[in-house]
């Protein structure tokens, strides 16, 4: 029969716009990342992420009270060790039952017993050098150490109270060695394991890098994170990763991702898909609203709106705040 090319009808009116849309952003599909230090009572803004600060000990709970009131669901944190020497050649001080991390997760869930707490695991903020892990002496990363060690501090986040552990790392096998300790610690029944699965190598973290002071002092990563060009071995890392036991599957970083979102929710069909916002596209869009380009918040928008689209049902943003409003109205 006749068939009609018009398809303006579908899609003349906003609600009918809307409802073109797979799914919607949702207050709940958000995590929002926290810098915590070990100086219990600075809070410090950060030049290289605009709006945003981090936190000792005691200025954590005044900062999320509004927030959580407002609809922060999830949090994830990253510890920044300012004390001078805390930092050696096997990031011993990740796992310190007296660091920020374990301490702001246990704080976090006595005072906001329904916020979900996701630990972000590494060895890069913690090692002398910087680098996601630990060295051979050719300055290549010892996997079978590295591995070792981050899951160690996995255990130590989810036994301190962390609903979710998140190794961004990128060492082969980390995943599987999480999964197994946990389930040694009769812990993986109430412990979320999220891999940042495909994570790429590239130009789009420097602003967290600053935060965290977690660059690396010599060389890069282009040895442990994806090469931006490798579809295919992003492809292989994902499925790799839910076979070794993930729960979910994050791609990072995203605005510049969304195929390879797109290709973990066709290979983890059955797997929540997360995707990281990372501190370069946050600042990217600031710097941009700023010169002129566009509208902040009209552009926050579609990029979250692109990264659902492409298939992710979780998102880290540094947006979130705003987005605590902006989904009100
Ligand atoms: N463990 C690596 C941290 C990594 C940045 C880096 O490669 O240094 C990300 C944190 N998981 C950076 C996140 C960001 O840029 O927002
Ligand atoms: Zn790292």
């Amino acid at each position: 029969g006749e068939i009609s090319s018009q398809l303006h009808g579908g899609y003349s009116h906003p609600l009918a716009r809307a409802w073109q849309a797979e799914r919607q952003l949702t207050k709940s599909m958000l995590i929002y990342p926290i810098f915590v230090s070990d100086q219990d009572d600075e809070e410090t803004a950060i030049a290289a992420l605009p709006n945003q600060r981090r936190f000792g000990m005691n200025r954590l709970v005044p900062f999320l009270e509004p927030l959580v009131r407002k609809g922060l669901r999830s949090v994830i944190l990253f510890g920044v060790p300012l004390q001078p020497g805390s930092k050696d050649q096997l990031g011993t001080a990740a796992d310190d039952p007296n660091g920020p991390v374990v301490r702001s997760i246990r704080l976090i869930r006595q005072r906001f017993p329904q916020l979900y707490i996701v630990a972000d695991v590494c060895l890069c903020e913690y090692t002398s050098h910087g680098h996601c892990g630990i060295l051979r002496d050719d300055g290549s990363l010892n996997n079978a150490m590295s591995v070792d060690r981050i899951s160690d501090v996995a255990v130590a986040y989810a036994h301190a109270g962390a609903h979710c552990v998140a190794p961004s790392d990128m060492n082969d096998g980390r995943i599987r060695a999480i999964k197994l300790k946990l389930i040694e610690e009769g812990l993986a029944h109430r412990v979320m394991l999220m891999s940042y699965a495909a994570k790429f190598s590239g130009c789009l973290y420097g602003p967290f890098r600053e935060a965290a002071g977690s660059c690396p002092s010599f060389g890069d990563r282009k040895c442990y994170q994806l090469p931006p060009g490798g579809r295919g071995l992003a492809r292989r890392a994902i499925v790799r990763d839910i076979n070794e036991g993930a729960d979910v599957i994050m791609v990072k970083p995203a605005g510049q991702y969304l195929d390879i979102i797109s290709d973990a929710k066709e290979l983890g069909k059955d797997l929540p898909i997360a995707a990281y916002q990372v501190s370069g596209e946050f600042a990217m869009l600031h710097a941009a609203a700023k010169a002129g380009v566009f509208d902040l918040k009209i552009a926050a928008m579609e990029a979250h709106d692109s990264i659902l689209r492409a298939g992710a049902t979780i998102i880290v943003s540094y947006f979130t705040p705003e987005l605590l409003d902006w989904l009100d109205n």
